[in-house]
């Protein structure tokens, strides 16, 4: 198939052709001053395309990232520029992109997981990407927001800032959280820039972006809230439409929040937060804030040994996993996996195996959000030896539930 479709990074030259090939693929049109902006944002030579007869049908690229993981800060490529034009749909090209994408992940010793978050659920799987952290798309009616009593709000500020002003402060705040909080990627280069982009396709028909930044009473930036407001045609009326939400403190946290439902004329609240998030606990009302839980990153161990090293673990655990990897041969073997407090390693073994699985359910518990548990109980983890599978679960578990900030438009890379 390769053969049938040549498969090589663009030059400089072709990035323009191959990003709109790809965006045409997400049903987008891209201006030049898109094109631009995403130009400068990819690393040519961590791009993929496919080529018939000369003309590029389909691409992919990784980007350079570090993501949260239990316990660790590891190196994670971005995948992202997923799409294949639809004349040559379903004839295995993007099955020969990812191939290409993760054996030169591996072969160049690059980073142990990659990262995306799928347009469709189906996709992925079979390359051994695993869900391994989620949404919940929430909706408030803040008529019902009763903060409960006792709530501590702190004595902290909230200002509405123009972009330049709350820039500094915003990208000081998630970098105060990031290293702390499981499955949150870095944003270098650009990425500040597309994520407080605000142009009429960033708004998509919501008025122009918030920028509210919460400062403890010492005066430093703990907390932020950009949103929009958005027109409630049709859907039952107008919503604050908040498209981030960080903060350091829980009294940031509970004073941004009341912030929100404080602003008048607009009586809902959407917003996409953790699976966990802890705003309905906050209300005299939980089911004021009714959730939708959805999928976000997907998790692909590339180097099965590398990466299970790499994050730390929640008790003492001593496995050998057999895995099987159809995908990524160079996976499929036996590995002893052992972790200690604060250490972990992870290498080839003869013995006799506890655990039989394949990598998409690794990328799926990676985060510690989904369980080895629940896999199991899907048919998807076999125990060989009595009482592993508790152990391995419970010790791949995270504190909380993993989480990737940014909202269902914002590229996670
Ligand atoms: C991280 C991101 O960027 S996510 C964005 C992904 N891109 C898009 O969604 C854009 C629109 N879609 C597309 O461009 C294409 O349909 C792609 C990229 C999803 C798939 O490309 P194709 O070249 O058609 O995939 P390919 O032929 O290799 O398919 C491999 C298998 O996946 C299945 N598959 C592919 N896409 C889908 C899908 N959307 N839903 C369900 N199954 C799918 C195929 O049926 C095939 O199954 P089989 O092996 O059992 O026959």
């Amino acid at each position: 198939m390769s053969d049938t479709y040549p498969i090589r990074p663009v030059t400089g030259e072709e990035f323009e052709t191959w990003a709109r090939v790809v965006s045409d693929t997400y049903g987008e049109d891209r201006t030049e001053e898109d094109l631009a902006v995403e130009r400068s944002a990819t690393e040519l030579e961590r791009t993929l395309a496919a080529f018939d007869e000369g003309r590029i049908i389909g691409g992919t690229a990784a980007c350079t990232r570090v993501l949260t993981v239990p316990g660790a800060v590891l190196p994670t490529a971005g995948i992202t520029w997923v799409g294949v034009t639809p004349t040559h749909r379903r004839r295995g090209v993007l099955t020969c992109l990812m191939r290409r994408q993760l054996t030169d992940l591996y072969e160049g010793g690059g980073e142990p997981i990659a990262a995306l978050r799928p347009s469709e659920a189906p996709i992925y799987g079979r390359y051994g990407y695993g869900p391994a952290s989620r949404g919940a798309l929430l909706r408030c009616e803040k008529r019902s927001m009763a903060f409960l009593p006792g709530t501590d709000f702190g004595d902290g500020r909230i200002r509405l800032l123009e972009r330049d002003e709350a820039r500094p402060l915003v990208e000081e705040v998630y970098e105060r959280v990031r290293p702390g909080a499981v499955g949150w990627p870095d944003r270098p280069g650009n990425c500040w820039d597309i994520r407080l982009a605000d142009g009429p396709q960033d708004r998509q028909g919501a008025t122009a972006l918030r920028h509210a930044v919460h400062r403890e009473s010492g005066g430093r930036a703990d907390g932020y809230a950009l949103y929009r407001i958005k027109d409630g045609h049709g859907d039952g009326g107008r919503a604050v439409q908040v498209v981030e939400l960080v903060a350091v403190t829980r009294r940031a946290y509970a004073a941004l929040w009341r912030f929100l439902a404080g602003i008048d004329l607009v009586p809902w609240i959407e917003y996409e937060g953790a699976a966990d998030e802890a705003l309905p606990y906050l209300l005299a009302d939980p089911r004021a804030v009714r959730a939708h839980e959805v999928d976000r990153l997907w998790v692909r161990l590339v180097d099965v040994a590398r990466a299970l090293a790499g994050r730390r673990y929640a008790l003492p655990l001593e496995v050998v996993l057999d895995v099987r990897d159809d995908f990524c041969p160079w996976n499929t073997g036996r590995l002893r996996l052992w972790a200690e407090t604060g250490t972990a390693g992870c290498e080839r073994t003869a013995a006799a195996p506890d655990l039989r699985l394949t990598p998409a359910e690794l990328g799926a518990a990676f985060l510690g959000g989904t369980t080895l548990e629940t896999l199991a109980r899907a048919g998807r983890v076999e125990e060989l030896r009595p009482g592993a599978l508790a152990r391995a679960s419970a010790a791949f578990r995270g504190a909380g539930e993993p989480f990737c900030p940014g909202g269902p438009a914002f590229p996670a890379f």
